[in-house]
């Protein structure tokens, strides 16, 4: 008995030694004669298998037994460490040119196909890419604050040098960079189905699980229209009563602070509370105001997740294939962070099922999310979202939601204390649609037309979310390059957003009256403007941020004069999204009669 299981044992290995040399070398044989003549390159579904399989090994490894060994003689272990020294061998065969195909023959062959079609851009270098300009260009930032005042100059240089349609490679990842609206539109609008989000944006967020911003396919389509009438019109106008509540509270904590006169005070912080607070109460339904010592470790937390993920990039580890499994001590404080993170959302989810139950539920986001989930309990409504589903959602809707608003409402203070003339004429305007009253509301917001525009064209000067990426999931075609299955694809909006072809002589100035007649008319072309993205996956909360950000600046325009502290020093960086290096200091002053 024991003798055939050797016999059979030992037959499996030769034939698995085979078996992978064989689809090893046929694999690459396809590889190197289709991408020679065409944009065939296909993924290499067998190493992505591989991957997994080693992946899914690592981790159910700690809990195998190997006391079954204990029943062979000496002989036939001898015999079995010789098997097993095979497969070791050609896995680790396959795991030398799964990762020398992932790392440099595949980039180099997208890479060649590309640059053959007469696409500009960075010479090839294996490996590492502009990963060491990349860091130079960091180290630069730190010591010149000129240079860290500017935005993207290595991107506006390398638009001047190739064009609007450029390639370019960091580490291992070639990209396709696109600076030009016709060929995004492309990309997001009209073959929006042949592109995804990338695995490189989705390891950079993975906090965010498998939430709105990264499913695909059928789970986003379900996803997006159960989420989107949460989103509606009335939905947001019923929020606005919260979103005033928040800022008043808000208001009422920095008023206790002036009363030895005027303050200075780190409006990127309090700005971030704020919105984490819109968020957790509008879309989440928690009954109180989110606590500081929550809101300082969703904040902490956050940006200390996001900066160590950027630093792994800039060290170059993040292109290691494998390497965010290993217990390395960054990836474990990665992984308590995110851990944190998503044990609040969980908290967040335990509170309102408990409502629930008791019959309290609410509409809100969550509310719509939990319903959702007790249909699938039922079997009534088809497919609902899962317990793991439900808590991706709220990790994407409170960080995604808070985030990126806060940073709206940062830099737009940040460009009305700057050029404090269009303060005062915002508030001159909010003053006089109020006409005496405490509250404005929400149908009349749109009578705030200054406003309106000076929140666009922070969103064009100062783009919190400036860069877009995407994948290539099928052979396709963009501002008549082909691209090959698997291209990955840049678009950066703060090029486009200033570029003098598209805006005019004065297209680096600040000027909001650009957007006086509406989005459309302010520039040459529609999609010249990218703050919330285009297309099927735009983004699903604008109309909420840009009502909270409205609301907000009203409540601070009424109740404080507002200055620029002289401390302040301009130098954008980029952690996923654009925000201030150091803060944002204002000094904030009671106004002697608030309106
Ligand atoms: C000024 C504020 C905001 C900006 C600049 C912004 C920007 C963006 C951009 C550029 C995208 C597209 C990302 C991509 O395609 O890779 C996006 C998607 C998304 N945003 Fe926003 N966002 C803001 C506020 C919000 C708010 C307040 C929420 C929710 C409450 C939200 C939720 C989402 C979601 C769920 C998606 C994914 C949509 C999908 O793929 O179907 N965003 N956002």
């Amino acid at each position: 008995m024991e003798g055939d299981f050797m016999l059979w044992f030992l037959a499996l290995v030769r034939a698995a030694i085979v078996a992978a040399a064989v689809v090893l070398l046929v694999f690459l044989a396809q590889e190197l004669l289709l991408t020679h003549d065409g944009p065939q390159l296909r993924a290499p579904a067998i190493f992505y298998a591989v991957q997994d399989w080693i992946e899914q090994t690592l981790h159910h490894v700690h809990s195998k037994s190997s006391s079954w060994v204990d029943q062979f003689d000496g002989a036939q272990r001898r015999q079995m460490v010789v098997a097993c020294g095979a497969s070791a061998l050609t896995g680790l065969t396959l795991a030398v040119s799964w990762f020398l195909y992932t790392s440099l023959i595949k980039p180099y062959m997208v890479y060649r196909f590309l640059k053959k079609q007469g696409l500009k851009g960075v010479a090839f270098r294996p490996f590492v890419g502009q990963l060491p300009e990349m860091r130079a260009y960091v180290q630069r930032k730190k010591r010149d604050p000129e240079y860290a005042a500017l935005v993207f100059p290595q991107a506006i240089e390398a638009e001047a040098k190739y064009g609007t349609v450029y390639l370019s490679q960091l580490g291992t990842n070639i990209r396709v960079v696109l600076t030009d609206p016709s060929a995004i539109k492309e990309v997001l609008v009209t073959k929006a189905r042949s592109f995804e989000k990338t695995p490189f944006a989705r390891r950079l967020l993975s906090v965010l699980g498998n939430g709105l911003v990264f499913s695909e396919g059928a789970t986003w389509e379900r996803q997006r229209k159960m989420i989107t009438p949460a989103f509606s019109h009335s939905k947001i106008k019923a929020m606005t009563d919260v979103m005033m509540r928040c800022a008043d509270e808000a208001a009422a904590r920095w008023c206790a602070k002036l009363e030895g006169g005027p303050v200075e005070l780190d409006m990127q912080r309090e700005f971030a509370k704020l919105t984490l607070d819109v968020v957790g109460r509008a879309a989440f339904g928690s009954g109180d105001a989110v606590s500081d010592k929550v809101s300082d470790e969703v904040y902490t937390g956050l940006n200390r997740l996001v900066e160590d993920k950027v630093a792994r990039i800039f060290s170059g580890v993040v292109f290691i294939p494998g390497y965010s499994l290993l217990p390395t001590p960054d990836n474990r404080s990665i992984w308590r962070r995110e851990r944190t993170l998503r044990d609040m959302g969980l908290r967040l989810i335990q509170a309102r099922r408990a409502e629930r139950d008791r019959g309290a539920g609410k509409e809100d986001l969550l509310g719509l999310m939990l319903a959702a989930q007790d249909d699938q309990a039922d079997g009534t409504a088809g497919k609902g979202m899962t317990d793991q589903q439900l808590l991706d959602e709220c990790m994407t809707f409170l960080l995604a939601g808070h985030e990126t608003t806060a940073i709206l409402l940062t830099w737009t203070m940040y460009l009305v204390t700057k050029h404090p003339e269009y303060c005062g004429r915002a508030r001159d305007e909010v003053i006089e649609v109020l006409a005496g009253r405490d509250e404005l509301p929400y149908e009349e917001l749109h009578k705030l037309r200054l406003l309106q525009c000076i929140l666009y064209e922070s969103l064009r000067l100062l783009p919190p979310v400036p860069i877009i990426s995407r994948v290539a999931v099928q052979d396709t075609e963009v501002a008549g390059y082909k691209l090959p299955r698997g291209t990955e694809i840049s678009m950066m909006a703060y090029p486009m957003q200033t570029r003098k072809a598209l805006w005019g002589e004065d297209a680096m100035t600040f000027r909001p009256e650009r957007f006086a007649n509406g989005i459309t008319a302010a520039s040459k072309h529609p999609m010249a403007f990218l703050p919330f993205s285009a297309g099927p996956r735009n983004c699903i909360g604008q109309n909420f941020a840009l009502t909270e950000a409205k609301l907000i600046l009203v409540k601070m325009l009424r109740t404080f004069s507002l200055r620029l502290a002289p401390g302040y020093r301009h130098a954008p960086v980029m952690y996923i999204t654009m925000k201030p290096g150091h803060g944002l200091p204002i000094i904030l002053e009671k106004l002697e009669k608030s309106f």
